[in-house]
């Protein structure tokens, strides 16, 4: 995360005319502005950009400065480009409507779009990323020093770590909330190799996991999920509450389960009520990510460990397209 402009200070008459001429999004990036013998000097925080997303900042600057009367030529410097590992959290407030398969194939779309991305099941009491990225029964390596779990990779280009590979079914029921905590930690500090994006399928609700990860390992955002119910809508803006207390950007809404289409006669019913989801993000302010219909393809693909996002025919589609446009905010910080 960037650290936000600070808007208290007083800036003096020369940054204020350049900071006028910016619009929020490049102020909050502007860390010097200065206008040396009308030539205006400006050093800008780009390190979470891609060289695209950089490109574009330094064209957008140049271009509103170049308006100011009192500048004849624009120079901008960008901060450097930062290594860093992105985690971007994938919530619900409510239980059983497909986050964890949400997170499963976003990451199987995102390394088909050649992101390096791994896959933290932050679900402690009923992890079930070991099943839907076909790595049952498999244990995580140590590293030679021993202080750190490798990730394990999955046959779908992705790897991932849930408590489900080191913990036998139903132990860690009894774990108390630090525990929770320190578990999450331990999978997210893993040697994760080259992978530079985490998502973290987190459990349901607003419990000790969640406040944990946002205090030790803030986000860089956050993917809510519904269905179109409305009980599971109430419950994601809550959870979104959590996320903008911690200021975690929300990216979007994610609505799954959305119409039903019968495999024998291809007619799409809406079991949970249809478009709900949509309205609500756009009554919430929060983007609108995509939907994902209810279909048997999908929970059968799952129970197999075989994510629809891996293949190529329509159940990959919703995947794929909320993929892109994740990649997209990403690089970019747009949708
Ligand atoms: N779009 C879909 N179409 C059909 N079945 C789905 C779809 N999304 C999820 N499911 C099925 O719904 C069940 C619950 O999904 P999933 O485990 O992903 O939800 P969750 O929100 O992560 O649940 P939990 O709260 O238990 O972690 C699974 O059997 C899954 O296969």
């Amino acid at each position: 995360m960037i650290k936000p402009y600070d808007t208290d200070r007083q800036p003096d008459a020369e940054e204020a005319l350049i900071r006028g001429a910016l619009s929020p999004e490049m102020n909050h990036r502007v860390r010097s502005a200065r206008i040396i013998a009308r030539r205006a000097v400006i050093v800008a925080e780009a390190g979470d950009l891609s060289s695209e997303g950089r490109a574009g900042l330094e064209a957008d600057i140049t271009a509103a400065l170049s308006q100011l009367p009192e500048v004849d030529e624009v120079r901008v410097a960008l901060t450097g480009e930062r290594r860093r590992r992105r985690l971007i959290a994938v919530g619900s407030g409510k239980g059983g409507v497909g986050k964890s398969t949400l997170t499963t194939n976003l990451a199987v779309a995102l390394a088909k779009l050649g992101r390096r991305v791994g896959v933290i099941d932050g679900d402690i009491y009923g992890p079930s990323q070991p099943k839907l990225l076909k790595t049952e029964g498999q244990k995580p390596a140590a590293t030679p020093e021993g202080d750190m779990l490798v990730a394990i990779d999955s046959p779908y280009g992705v790897k991932v770590l849930s408590m489900g590979h080191i913990v036998a079914p139903g132990k860690a029921l009894a774990w108390r909330g630090p525990m929770t905590g320190k578990a999450l930690s331990q999978l997210i500090d893993a040697d994760w190799g080259d992978t530079d994006l985490l998502l973290v399928d987190l459990p349901p609700g607003t419990g000790d996991v969640q406040l944990s990860m946002l205090s030790a390992h803030k986000p860089d955002g956050a993917v809510l999920v519904s269905t179109p119910q409305d009980l599971a809508l109430i419950d994601a803006a809550r959870a979104g509450q959590l996320f903008e207390q911690g200021e975690v950007p929300i990216i979007g809404l994610v609505e799954n389960m959305a119409g039903y289409a019968c495999p024998h006669c291809g007619e799409v019913s809406d079991p949970f009520g249809t478009g709900g989801v949509e309205k609500f993000a756009a009554a919430l302010d929060i983007p609108f990510l995509g939907r994902v219909p209810l279909t048997l393809a999908t929970r059968m693909a799952g129970d197999r460990g075989e994510p629809p996002a891996a293949g190529d025919d329509e159940t990959a589609q919703p995947f794929v397209a909320i993929a892109e446009r994740l990649a997209r905010w990403l690089d970019t910080g747009k949708l």
